[in-house]
């Protein structure tokens, strides 16, 4: 099988996430998608984060149904903060029948040579990366391994969710049912 592997904070998981997801498991060559929740991303310490167990549990209600798509825990159980290179060593020595490709939007290409052994990722690891609105992200995009999809800009993010809730605004059809229901029963960001 070739998986693709959506790492991220998921704080929360919406339907820019999810259409990402989708795209990449079915407009690809992907067989399937696993969306990894990080804990802690090393870009965002110090920043208000639901508890991990909460994020993961709106990623499981999100993505109930769909069967190309999985929720991960596995970083939930390593050092902090999440240090993507180290997941990805733990996955290939978990899973060795498995093909893995690294997902992400194109937002996080130009900060990709800052990660962790990041020449490692890219030497070892094709990146594919879903557009996202206002990024300029040419520099990173030159490599190799790097492919952008040609698939429809969501200018929808999680800060703009917590923004809503906060401000007491809809967020219906920006997140699943299930995810604006617990949301709002959990009182999260009220
Ligand atoms: N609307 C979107 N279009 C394309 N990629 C996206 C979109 N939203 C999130 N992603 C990608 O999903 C991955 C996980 O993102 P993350 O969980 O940090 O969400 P976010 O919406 O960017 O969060 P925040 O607004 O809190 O920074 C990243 O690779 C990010 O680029
Ligand atoms: O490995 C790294 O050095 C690294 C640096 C920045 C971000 N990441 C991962 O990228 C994912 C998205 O990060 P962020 O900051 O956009 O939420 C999340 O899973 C982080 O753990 C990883």
């Amino acid at each position: 099988m070739k998986i693709g592997l959506l790492f991220g904070s998921f704080n929360p998981i919406h339907t820019g996430h999810l259409i990402l997801a989708n795209f990449m498991a079915t407009h690809t060559d992907l067989d399937a998608v696993w969306l990894v929740v990080s804990p802690q991303s090393p870009f965002k310490v110090g920043q208000e984060m639901l508890p991990e167990a909460a994020r993961y549990e709106l990623v499981q209600l999100a993505i109930a149904g769909n069967a190309r798509l999985r929720a991960l825990d596995i970083e939930f159980a390593m050092p902090k903060p999440s240090y993507t290179i180290n997941t990805l060593d733990e996955l290939r020595r978990l899973h060795p029948a498995h093909r893995f490709v690294l997902l992400m939007g194109e937002d996080n290409l130009p900060g990709l040579p800052n990660w962790k052994n990041a020449d490692r990722i890219l030497a070892e690891n094709e990146v594919y990366v879903y557009p996202r609105p206002g990024v300029d992200a040419t520099a990173v995009n030159a490599h190799p391994g790097v492919k952008v999809v040609d698939a429809p800009l969501l200018d929808i993010s999680a800060t703009f969710i917590r923004d809503c809730v906060r401000a007491h605004k809809s967020i219906r059809y920006l997140v699943p049912e299930a995810v604006e229901a617990k949301i709002e029963l959990a009182g999260y960001w009220q």
